[in-house]
């Protein structure tokens, strides 16, 4: 940043940041971040901008995913590869059944804070600081690992640089092509005990491929992906440090990600957070919980999105399967009477966590599809796009959420109980997921404008 771009936002008060152990590393590490290169460009960020305006039009549908909170250790060829797979196996589906686009953008190459609901954690009557991610200090219930280390930031940039690496190499470099990510689906439901249920949905995906190719058309698009980085701009130390001026317009762009979010806990309208989203030029992402009211939804409009421009801002509502359908409506509704084109997104996993009676924190896997059955109920009553899922999830056979095909029950929890923080959907309960959605737009009016075949405004 230059001198008339001062990071003023820093003097804003900010909730969830972490009592970093040392000043001096702190500022060391934090100037070398200011002078490493760009893990993403600005036009790439503008680019996705672009792609979420489709969004908020009803053109195209937003996948976001990936896990709660990526760990050091989890950067790996075959963990960022399992990963990559679930999530474009779940686009694939979704592009037929909704009979556009997919916006695919990882929760990845980035997602390594986490706001808690509680600083302190106590063990048999020992307490520690709470775990903020691999960013701030160690999951291992230890005096010293808990210690927030300001050196973790630097490992946060090289753990985003590496994974963002191979998540260009794989889709762009061909191993992505959908004929192959078909394939995997198919492997998919062969071995599902809900596989026959979807059988008609891949035989049609078949079809349209092999129509296609007896076309002889092979659009890049089939052998190539654009995947877009994204994380929730949580330790403002570290968003600043790679926050930079575009050379082409003057502007500001976080070029840590192509896409940040501002969190529950994070979203007050006077905070540092606000304030810095709205100063950078990147797709903005804000969570909405149960309590949001439509004032308020106007209000981080008005700040993050005050030239009303498609792209900019995503609502991603996360209320609970019992909340949504009253909650939502009164927000869809006051947002698009006052003339904003915003891209609302379900998230149904951070309203639905509770805590189990063998003690993991866990999801229900039905409730997850409650409420993204309740959000797409309340788009279509008002005639609104449901624009999108946000959800954690990861490629491995992980056993964090209850429920699904193979009816992982609360005594299972512990077979593989793996997630740094909350419970994500396993592969197999991700991809039938996407399967489910897809019968969603299978029943009648659910979807976007170009599936009910209805004209575009
Ligand atoms: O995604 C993150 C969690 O929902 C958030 O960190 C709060 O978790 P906690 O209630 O366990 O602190
Ligand atoms: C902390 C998260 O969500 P929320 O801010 O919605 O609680 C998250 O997305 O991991
Ligand atoms: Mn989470």
């Amino acid at each position: 940043m230059t001198a008339d771009t001062t990071a003023d936002w820093m003097s804003l008060p900010a909730a969830q940041q972490p009592a970093w152990s040392n000043p001096d590393s702190l500022h060391e590490v934090l100037s070398s971040l200011r002078s490493s290169p760009p893990l993403v460009y600005a036009a790439e960020c503008d680019q996705l901008r672009d792609r979420l305006a489709a969004v908020a039009r009803g053109e195209a549908f937003l996948l976001q995913a990936g896990d709660c909170a990526e760990t050091f250790d989890g950067v790996s060829a075959d963990q960022i590869d399992t990963k990559l797979r679930t999530i474009l196996q779940m686009a694939a589906v979704l592009t037929y059944a909704a009979s556009v686009p997919v916006v695919k953008v990882g929760r990845m190459a980035g997602q390594y804070a986490k706001p808690r609901s509680s600083d302190l954690e106590t063990r048999d009557g020992v307490t520690l600081p709470s775990y903020r991610g691999d960013a701030v200090n160690g999951p291992a219930f230890e005096a010293a690992t808990r210690v927030p280390d300001p050196h973790r930031l630097t490992r946060m940039y090289h753990a985003s640089a590496t994974t963002l690496n191979l998540v260009r190499a794989f889709t762009t470099g061909g191993y992505a092509d959908l004929r192959r990510v078909h394939a995997w689906n198919r492997d998919f439901l062969a071995l599902s005990p809900v596989g026959r249920r979807y059988e008609d949905l891949a035989r049609q995906i078949d079809s349209a491929l092999a129509f296609m190719r007896s076309c002889g058309t092979l659009p890049r698009e089939i052998q190539t992906v654009e995947f877009y980085a994204s994380h929730e701009a949580l330790l403002l130390d570290y968003e600043t440090a790679l926050t930079r001026v575009d050379s082409r317009s003057g502007n500001l762009y976080d070029v840590s990600a192509h896409m940040v979010w501002i969190g529950e806990r994070t979203r007050q309208l006077d905070g540092a957070h606000v304030e810095f989203a709205a100063r950078i030029r990147n797709p903005i992402g804000v969570k909405l919980g149960p309590t949001s009211t439509a004032d308020d939804a106007l209000a981080l409009i008005d700040r993050l999105d005050p030239d009303r421009r498609p792209g900019r801002l995503t609502f991603i509502t996360r209320m609970g399967a019992e909340k949504i359908r009253d909650v939502l409506p009164n927000l869809v509704e006051k947002v698009t009477a006052s003339g904003a084109r915003v891209v609302w997104v379900s998230d149904p996993m951070h309203g639905n966590t509770y805590k189990s009676e063998s003690g993991y924190k866990t999801r229900q896997f039905s409730s997850i599809l409650d409420e993204i059955r309740g959000f797409f109920e309340v788009h279509r009553h008002l005639g609104t796009h449901p624009g999108g899922i946000h959800v954690e999830l990861t490629g491995d056979d992980v056993t964090e959420c209850v429920g699904g095909a193979h009816e992982i029950g609360d005594a299972d929890l512990q077979q593989r109980y793996e997630t740094a923080c909350d419970p994500r959907l396993n592969r197999s309960q991700s991809l039938e997921l996407a399967f489910v959605i897809a019968e969603m737009y299978g029943n009648s009016g659910v979807g976007t404008r170009a599936h009910r075949g209805e004209e575009r405004r």
